[in-house]
């Protein structure tokens, strides 16, 4: 490099600091703003999380972008990380509590991840919370006798004999729901055992969100929904969106959802630990896509074992679901060994008009998540 050229790039370099260094105190200012807004909201028992809002603020600052020359999803791209920011602040100021004169709340397995957010979302709502945890039986009866919600989050596995055995003289008008991923059978063992406020939930996120705005949560009707409305409602002022489900359909969902693909992200993690694959030089050569769906694996055995075990072992249909995936792949293979080229263009195409517009709609969505994977890199 000349002098020249090492001096204007350090002027312009100068200046590029400058520009940033007013962006962070913007950032400042609006991170202040939104925190005035959440206590605002707040006071008013309003959610913090305003999509109609969002929407209006995005197409304003899109049109204004674009008159500006600047890429309206430059704007677009910034805004949502900041409004994902505007979430967080939410935890500071707390929630509406929809139900003041709502007994205690009493959660079993709240020592789990899971339980433990739910207790921190329900404290940060007023409400009193109480673990039950393993250890904790011999003082269930005097936690059960004050409490207006009684919520269920131990493992799949004993979940339905733990209701069965454990539940059955809870308060009249308690409210009994769980939140395991299945739902068919922890629905019914709830209704068999308790003649009061039955409701199942699903919520579709793990204990890593940092919060709860846009994620879903499954609803599984049981009885006396007027006097579980305000759980409902509780749940929409985190900022959720409750999706209603039959059980049955839920279940057989998560059989695609959940059990098969946790299970093929698992043997996908076994084949490179067998094969010794050397992560280090994959990543090396990984396109952005690549580096993605080894994330994806391989944040599952960041986890615990029990829980994925407990997804995967949960229902019987997940064994015909998953023993259909070895099929397909047993015939995609043989293709291959037959040097059928041909035939796996066909089946190709079969599954691209299967996947119909969805597919260009998969194309455009992972565009913007390959290029965050691809900002993310350091070297
Ligand atoms: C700050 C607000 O709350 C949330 C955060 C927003 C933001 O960061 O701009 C916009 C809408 C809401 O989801 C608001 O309603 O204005």
């Amino acid at each position: 490099m000349t002098e020249k050229t090492t001096a204007e790039l350090e002027k312009l370099r100068g200046l590029i600091d400058g520009v940033d260094n007013q962006l962070l105190h913007l950032l400042r200012k609006r991170l202040d703003l939104v925190a005035q807004v959440g206590a605002v909201k707040h006071a008013a028992g309003l959610p913090i999380y305003a999509p109609a809002r969002e929407a209006a603020m995005l197409g304003k600052r899109r049109e204004e972008a674009q008159a500006m020359g600047v890429n309206p999803q430059l704007i677009e791209d910034v805004l949502r990380r900041l409004m994902r920011e505007s979430y967080l602040s939410e935890k500071d100021v707390g929630f509406k509590q929809i139900k003041p004169d709502l007994g205690q709340i009493v959660i079993i397995g709240g020592k789990g991840q899971l339980g433990r957010l739910f207790a921190q979302m329900f404290s940060l709502s007023g409400y009193r919370v109480q673990i039950l945890d393993k250890d904790d039986w011999q003082v269930a009866d005097s936690l059960f006798a004050g409490a207006g919600l009684v919520l269920v989050t131990v493992p799949i596995g004993s979940t339905c004999e733990l209701i069965r055995s454990r539940l059955g003289s809870l308060p009249k008008d308690c409210v009994l729901a769980d939140l395991t991923s299945i739902k068919e059978a922890p629905l019914n063992a709830m209704l068999d055992t308790h003649s009061g406020p039955v409701v199942g939930l699903h919520p579709m996120f793990g204990p890593d969100v940092g919060s709860l705005a846009k994620q879903v949560v499954v609803v599984c009707h049981g009885r006396g929904q007027t006097q579980y409305q305000w759980l409902l409602e509780q749940i929409g002022i985190w900022g959720a969106r409750l999706v209603e489900a039959e059980a049955v359909r839920h279940d057989k969902a998560m059989q695609l959802v959940q059990a098969m693909r946790h299970f093929s992200s698992f043997v996908y993690g076994l084949n490179l630990c067998r094969e010794q694959a050397d992560i280090d030089s994959l990543l090396e050569f990984s396109s952005p896509i690549y580096r993605l769906e080894l994330a994806m694996v391989g944040r599952l055995f960041a986890q615990d074992p029990q829980l994925y075990a407990d997804i995967i072992f949960a229902q019987q249909g997940s064994l015909e679901v998953i023993a259909d995936y070895l099929d397909n792949y047993r015939e995609a293979l043989a293709l291959l060994q037959a040097g059928d080229r041909q035939g796996f263009i066909s089946r190709f195409n079969e599954v691209a008009s299967w996947f119909g517009d969805y597919a260009a709609q998969f194309q455009r969505e992972s565009r913007a998540m390959l290029q965050s994977v691809n900002d993310m890199k350091t070297g």
